[in-house]
């Protein structure tokens, strides 16, 4: 068969699809996808035991609304992680089919995911969020006025025009309601038009008028051919009455897949009968859990079921050991007792009811098809999307949206600032123009240098909340195909550094060199102030490696600290590194205060002469301490030039290490679930 034929036959498929099981008449062009999933096992191990998450489930979802139900932890979100490509592939078996083809490896960014919690960024306005998100995810080719006015499209259609221009709202501000945030979240995915879109449990945590209305908004772009699936705990009646097409899951089993309405009317011909005013999800959640409090109707199958069971019993001693066991007279035993029995009855049917059978003969085919294009070579793998920008447009979208963050969220750079400022004044105050007096005049310089260094490093521990805040958000982003990982590092390195480090720095230096009375030397003053840089990149690029590393902001924040103590330690004031045994002396090759330290004091001691009358035993005595003495006593070498410039290169050095470190750790992080 020609690629062409497949094409129309699927296009076929399709169509039968949309008009056999949708409630309302579907648009027939540009139909969502067909998703059929084959055999899908799910494992994973816990405590090195294998734990069954989806055992061997099959179905078909295409355009409409289709609604994956079940008790807590019968595998709702799990199965919709598989279907959107998101699960961890070690553990996970069977074949996700689209549109009769293999998922391409980047399906992810093909299709829509809205995650349970919201994914918005709160400083922004949803039209802002809307426009980030056609910036980054269309083509750089589609105009700005193009990618505005598919912005306002999305905004009409998910009705959000009264709340275009306000701010979603963070934990601080209060923004706009939990239904338009929802809505926003949706409009984020839709911005693409994708032909699938996933939800995860799009009402929890919504009021009953508000999960309705996200609904119907679901509904709507499901009219259009829209493939919406999406996991839903308990909906009520006026929600589960818009699903054409329903998959229930317990202990990752089906216990019903296919039309929504027809369900109540199976649980019924299997001898479940759903009394007057119930409602329908609330039933299925009884049923499964054994807790229906008529007693089923009895079906011919049964009776052979007990006569077997019977049988059974009174071959085995064991069975009624068992059997007595299970008459527990604890009540959650005999609950559980209740669900396991529920559970078997309601698979033993599902799998010998027609239900599964017409399923079976909807996805039959599909994989046929699939196995002989294969096998013949001509399977060909959708076409792989790739970012639909290019690096530098990435990062000129995602930085602007970093520098606006920034912007509307000031405090941080503020108090930065402003602590940085009252550090200058009170080091400059308590070594106010320390002169040249022999006594201290050594001893006071390497100490405010050692503060100075203790202050800069410390400061820099604020960095640590960098990668933790939005970590979320990055996680999504990235992997739904909005940027690269190497765009967000940047960026936010950028947005980070340039207000909330560069900016204390430069009036950091100013206030101090001046205030302290350091050598009265423009290069020196240049200097001085490269080496708070270079310490300030460095110990940033610590406080980002503990960010990127640890999602417990408590955790990286002590690891980052006990890094810069241990750093301190080794800068070469505290303790003399040239009497420390070799062993425990390298660990100064990795200090950013010993370069720094080593810097300082080249910078302003070599070649130094501090000459002055001092009283030696009640008598004046014009007395002169040399500043080179100290470095060679310390072990600072000062003989040329490159003496001090090693110093920048090592710093240099351990910055770029730093930060490449915590690119690597950003990139490494586990994005899928
Ligand atoms: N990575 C994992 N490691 C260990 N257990 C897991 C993992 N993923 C899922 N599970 C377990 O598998 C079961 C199904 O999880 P899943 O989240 O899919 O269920 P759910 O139906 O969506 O539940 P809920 O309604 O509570 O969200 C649960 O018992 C869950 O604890």
């Amino acid at each position: 068969m020609s690629p062409n034929s497949d094409a129309v036959e699927m296009e076929d498929r399709r169509l039968a699809y949309a008009s056999s099981h949708s409630q309302e008449p579907i648009a027939s062009t540009n139909l969502g996808s067909l998703i059929s999933f084959h055999n899908i096992n799910y494992e994973v191990m816990v405590k090195k035991q294998k734990k069954v998450i989806l055992d061997n489930i099959s179905g078909i979802f295409g355009p409409g609304m289709n609604a994956i139900m079940g008790p807590t932890g019968g595998g709702k979100s799990s199965c919709l992680d598989v279907l959107a490509g998101r699960k961890d592939p070690a553990g996970l078996s069977g074949y996700v089919l689209i549109d009769g083809q293999k998922q391409p490896p980047n399906f992810k960014s093909m299709c829509g995911y809205v995650l349970q919690d919201d994914i918005v960024m709160g400083t922004l306005t949803v039209k802002e969020n809307l426009m980030f998100s056609a910036q980054v995810r269309l083509a750089e080719k589609v105009t700005v006025e193009q990618k505005n006015q598919r912005v306002i499209r999305v905004i009409k259609e998910l009705g959000l025009q009264t709340c275009a221009n306000t701010r979603v709202g963070t934990e601080f501000v209060r923004g706009i309601s939990s239904s338009e945030r929802k809505r926003c979240n949706i409009g984020i995915e839709m911005i693409t038009l994708p032909p699938v879109l996933f939800l995860d449990e799009p009402t929890t945590g919504l009021d009953s008028n508000t999960a309705s209305s996200v609904c119907k908004l679901l509904l709507k772009l499901a009219k259009r051919g829209r493939t919406i699936i999406f996991s839903i705990h308990q909906p009520r009646y006026s929600i589960f009455k818009l699903f054409d097409r329903l998959l229930l899951l317990a202990r990752g089993e089906v216990m019903y897949h296919g039309d929504a309405q027809a369900a109540v009317h199976y649980l019924d011909s299997i001898g479940f009968s759903i009394e007057e005013m119930n409602n329908p999800p609330d039933f299925f959640l009884d049923v499964i859990n054994g807790d229906t409090d008529q007693d089923r109707k009895r079906t011919p199958e049964d009776d052979d079921e007990e006569n077997e069971k019977t049988e059974n019993i009174a071959q085995s001693s064991e069975a009624n050991k068992h059997l007595n066991k299970s008459q527990s007279t604890n009540e959650a035993d005999q609950r559980f007792d209740r669900m396991a029995e529920r559970f078997n009855v309601l698979l033993k049917a599902y799998n010998q009811s027609e239900y599964n059978q017409r399923v079976q003969k909807e996805i039959d085919p599909i994989l046929n098809d699939y196995n002989a294009r294969v096998a013949s070579g001509t399977e060909q793998q959708l076409k792989a999307v790739d970012y639909s920008n290019g690096w530098g447009h990435q990062l000129k979208i995602v930085s602007g949206r970093a520098g606006l963050n920034i912007m509307r969220n000031p405090m941080t750079s503020v108090v930065q600032t402003v602590v940085m400022l009252i550090q200058a004044v009170v080091v400059g105050t308590i070594y106010f123009q320390i002169g040249g007096n022999p006594l201290n005049a050594i001893q006071d310089r390497v100490g405010v240098f050692f503060l100075i260094l203790l202050g800069l490093v410390f400061g820099n521990l604020s960095s640590v909340e960098l990668f933790i805040k939005e970590r979320p958000i990055f996680i999504h982003e990235n992997i739904s195909g909005f940027y690269r990982v190497s765009v967000y590092f940047m960026a936010k390195v950028f947005s980070d550094f340039l207000p909330r480090r560069m900016v204390p720095v430069v009036v950091y230096s100013a206030i101090t060199y001046w205030m302290i009375g350091l050598r009265v030397d423009a290069a020196a003053f240049f200097e001085f102030f490269l080496v708070l840089i270079l310490v300030t990149i460095a110990s940033s690029g610590v406080a980002f490696a503990a960010s990127a590393t640890f999602n417990v902001f408590a955790i990286a924040n002590m690891l980052a600290s006990m890094c810069f103590l241990l750093m301190n330690i080794f800068a070469g004031l505290l303790v003399n590194l040239n009497t420390m045994p070799v062993w425990l002396s390298w660990i100064k090759y990795l200090s950013i205060q010993h370069y720094a330290f080593n810097a300082l004091s080249l910078i302003e001691l070599k070649g130094a002469q501090f000459c002055a009358n001092v009283t030696v035993e009640e008598e004046l005595v014009y007395t002169c301490t040399n500043g080179s003495d100290y470095l060679t006593l310390n072990g600072m070498q000062f003989d040329s030039e490159w003496d001090l410039w090693r110093n920048m290169v090592a710093l240099t050095g351990l910055g770029l290490g730093f930060m490449t470190l915590s690119y690597l750790q950003l990139f490494r992080m586990k994005k899928l679930k």
